[in-house]
């Protein structure tokens, strides 16, 4: 399947592509906040806006067909880097950084104001995207890699903008179906759980000796 893609990229050259896109990922992600929350004048944004388009056409200079993919380098780590949750050339990621314990993952991280539902609050479908992520990389970090069949989430009180954590486990595993449980914490407690079905799909069943290549 297209977008898995395998190379012989070294520890240095993922640390200067890290060190050369990370910090537009970062600064872009600010600018999503300050165009939620700015109160500058239309003359400050007219300016505003004639910066970011020659920012626009720098980076259109060079462009990658297609989406980035998951990269995973012989010698180095995997670049899930354009991933939704956790890429770190994604902006729109909030990014979470995962850590990968023996028997759970998880992560502290933070959420701004790009992230809200209700006033306040954690929008719903967020929490979900946050949990899906969770739960498939506590599957991929047990060695039962897969795409998500089902997920439900329940909403137990409001999830609050800031500080979070999440955690996810697996609970066990049916053949190529792989159960997992996680939670997203504020201060106080649980504010959401999530249950999922993994399932290494039938076009990746020949690949099942090899799951650190999906770690
Ligand atoms: C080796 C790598 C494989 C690929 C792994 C993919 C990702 C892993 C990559 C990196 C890992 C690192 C981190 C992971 C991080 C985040 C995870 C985010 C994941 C996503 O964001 S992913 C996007 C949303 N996701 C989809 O886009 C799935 C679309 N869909 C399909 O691709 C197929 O639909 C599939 C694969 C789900 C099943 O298709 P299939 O043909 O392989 O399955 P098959 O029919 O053989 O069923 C086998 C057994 O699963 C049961 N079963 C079937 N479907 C079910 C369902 N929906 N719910 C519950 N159980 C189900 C059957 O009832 C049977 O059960 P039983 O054996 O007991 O009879």
């Amino acid at each position: 399947m297209s977008g898995y893609q395998v190379d012989d990229a070294t520890v240095e050259e993922i640390e200067t592509e890290r060190a050369t896109y990370e910090p537009i990922t970062e600064a872009t992600r600010r600018l999503a906040d300050l165009c939620i929350r700015s109160q500058v004048d239309a003359a400050s944004t007219a300016r505003a806006l004639e910066h970011l388009q020659a920012a626009i056409d720098v980076l259109s200079q060079d462009v990658a067909e297609g989406p980035y993919g998951l990269r995973h380098s012989r010698q180095g780590p995997t670049r899930p880097w354009g991933n939704a949750v956790v890429g770190v050339r994604n902006p729109v990621a909030p990014p979470l950084k995962v850590v990968h314990e023996t028997d759970h993952v998880w992560s502290d991280f933070e959420l701004s104001s790009a992230y809200e539902g209700p006033p306040s609050l954690v929008h719903g479908g967020v929490s979900a995207l946050i949990l899906d992520q969770l739960l498939g990389e506590a599957a991929a970090a047990a060695g039962s890699p897969g795409m998500t069949g089902t997920l439900t989430v329940r909403y137990r009180r409001g999830t609050p903008l800031g500080a979070l954590r999440a955690e996810a486990r697996v609970e066990r595993t049916e053949g190529y179906k792989t159960f997992a449980v996680g939670q997203i914490c504020d201060a106080e407690g649980v504010c959401v759980e999530a249950e999922g079905v993994f399932i290494l799909p039938r076009w990746a069943r020949s690949e099942q000796e090899q799951p650190e290549r999906f770690e």
